[in-house]
């Protein structure tokens, strides 16, 4: 995508052979233990259409090593960054904090969250899709090739979907703010948006979204229902800077929060 950062990334077959050691030694293990009877993940139903030696093109070594680290690749910087964005702008803006926490002590208590507390938590699922606007991590989503001539461009043309209608003034009321009533109705009840596209849209948006709305729930609403985040002391809410720091996706820059314990 950025010919010029060649230079800059002098790893890249260092990183390309751990990758190969590491999916290699995972594909060992579970080939020793393959059963055709429980084809459970991913890499089992691909090991086992190999082994059945009934497969297309498709199913080689390479594409195997590349899936997977596609998967983890996708999967681990975007959710953990989702969740830095989330504990910054708790520390930031104190009073949502306050009515996340009251809502999960009212609606969950002291005991484990579970994926289905989520339909009971609007206030909290409209602070999740509220900070995933407005960081808009993944802004650049994943460069795509036409495959036949569309009205922008011709046949093999590399186009880039642009993920800025997450912040468009024509769709949100106040776009460049933490506002999670953005997603609420009059009634205080959950409220989808067409324009929310943190996972893209269309054939080829993110294959890992339910999985990630999934962690990003789970993790977020068990470290607020213990902990009270905070800018640490001698730093006030107006000094937590919300500036970008450009990564694989987009950062937040470096900053020091208290995690105080609530229980
Ligand atoms: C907060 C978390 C995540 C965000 C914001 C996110 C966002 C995105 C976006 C914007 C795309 C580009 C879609 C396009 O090009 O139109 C994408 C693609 C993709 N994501 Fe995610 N993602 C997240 C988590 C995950 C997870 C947990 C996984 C898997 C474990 C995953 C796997 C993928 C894959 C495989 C693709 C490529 C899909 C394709 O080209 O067909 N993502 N994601």
């Amino acid at each position: 995508m950025f010919p010029w950062l060649g230079p800059w990334i002098k790893n890249l077959t260092s990183l390309k052979e751990i990758v190969d050691m590491e999916v290699g030694e995972l594909v060992r293990g579970l080939k020793e233990t393959l059963n055709p009877q429980m084809c459970r993940v991913l890499l089992t139903c691909f090991l086992l259409v190999q082994e059945s030696g009934n497969m297309d093109s498709l199913y080689h070594d390479n594409n195997l090593v590349f899936s997977v680290a596609n998967l983890f690749g996708a999967g681990t910087d975007t959710t953990r960054t989702t969740l830095r964005w989330g504990l910054l702008l708790m520390a930031k803006y104190p009073h949502i904090q306050d009515q996340v926490q009251e809502e999960i002590s009212r609606v969950i208590g002291s005991r484990q969250p579970l994926v289905e507390d989520r339909k009971n938590l609007p206030y909290t699922g409209s602070h999740g899709s509220q900070h995933q606007r407005l960081a808009n991590i993944a802004t650049m989503a994943i460069p795509h090739t036409t495959m036949s001539y569309a009205s922008l461009s011709l046949q093999g043309t590399s186009v880039i979907p642009l993920l800025t209608v997450l912040q468009d003034d024509s769709e949100w009321e106040s776009p460049h703010t933490f506002n999670p009533t953005h997603f609420l109705d009059e009634k205080g009840g959950f409220v989808k948006r067409s324009a929310f596209m943190a996972f893209s849209a269309g054939r080829r948006m993110c294959l890992g979204e339910g999985l990630a709305r999934m962690a990003l729930f789970l993790f977020s609403t068990s470290l607020l229902q213990h902990f009270r985040f905070s800018p640490p002391p001698g730093v006030t809410e107006d000094d937590l800077d919300l500036t970008l720091a450009v990564g694989l996706t987009l950062n937040p820059s470096p900053h020091q929060l208290c995690a105080v314990s609530q229980i």
